[in-house]
């Protein structure tokens, strides 16, 4: 590494898109020391494995899949991995996601309860439970529709029964917890993977950044050849 240049950070999330993202990583020599995987350890900035490619070049961080878009978008990381949601969620000038990994496939989607389908059609204003409140409105002002999102951050599909929201939006893949708790997906919003993000500034002033980007294009291309 030049002795004037700090490691890259790279931030990952902690949640289910990891496991599919660590063999990719790997393949664009981003491997994470061990500590990374050992439970009892509480650390959440971690070095890259001395004999990987970008070694002490890199720093890797684990931090919640909403706080990976914000660390890059700030430049406190310069790269990273995350959802599309996320992405669209938030909107960040500052962020570019150059590479569709291909990786944690699910859509994002409006449902309601199975057993009152239509029942609030034609109607000018809803409450919508969710965690994408950006989004969720969006979509709706596209359908003329007014929404007022109750922001939660998990369990969404609770809120229909308890009269907290007469719709949810939330992510989908199986549709399982949608039928495992009465509720029927009526429109999809978003196709949603994971990306590599960059931090823009960071991608025109750091030859790293754009050789990352490199990297992960290589890998994805590999693993779709394979
Ligand atoms: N059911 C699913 N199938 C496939 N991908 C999913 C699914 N649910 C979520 N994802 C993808 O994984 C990302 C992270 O999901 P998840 O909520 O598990 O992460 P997390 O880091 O545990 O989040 P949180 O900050 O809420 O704890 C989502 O932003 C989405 O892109
Ligand atoms: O269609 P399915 O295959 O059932 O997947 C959908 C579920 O997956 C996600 O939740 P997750 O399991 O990540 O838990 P969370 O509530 O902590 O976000 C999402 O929020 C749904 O609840």
């Amino acid at each position: 590494m030049p002795a004037d240049k700090k490691p890259l950070t790279f931030a990952v999330p902690k949640g289910r898109i990891l496991d599919e993202a660590l063999p990719l990583m790997e393949r664009a020599g981003v491997v994470p020391d061990a500590e990374f995987h050992d439970k009892k350890s509480r650390a959440l900035s971690f070095a890259c494995a001395e004999n990987s490619q970008w070694g002490r070049d890199m720093r890797i961080i684990r931090v919640r899949a909403f706080d990976v878009a914000t660390f890059v978008a700030h430049g406190a990381a310069q790269a990273g991995i995350v959802g599309s949601d996320v992405v669209e969620e938030f909107a960040y000038a500052d962020l570019y996601a150059p590479v569709d990994l291909d990786i944690g496939h699910c859509r994002l989607s409006v449902a309601e309860p199975a057993g009152e389908l239509g029942c609030n059609d034609g109607a000018s204003h809803l409450r919508v439970a969710s965690k994408y409140p950006n989004l969720t409105r969006k979509h709706f002002e596209r359908m003329g529709v007014q929404a007022e999102v109750v922001k939660l951050n998990g369990a969404m599909e609770l809120a229909p029964g308890l009269g907290l929201a007469s719709r949810i939006v939330d992510l989908v893949s199986t549709g399982r917890t949608l039928k495992d708790n009465g509720l029927a997906e009526t429109s999809v919003i978003l196709p949603v993977s994971a990306r590599l993000i960059v931090n823009r500034a960071a991608l025109k002033t750091d030859e790293r950044v754009a050789a990352l980007v490199e990297a992960f294009r290589e890998a994805v291309a590999r693993l779709k050849a394979a």
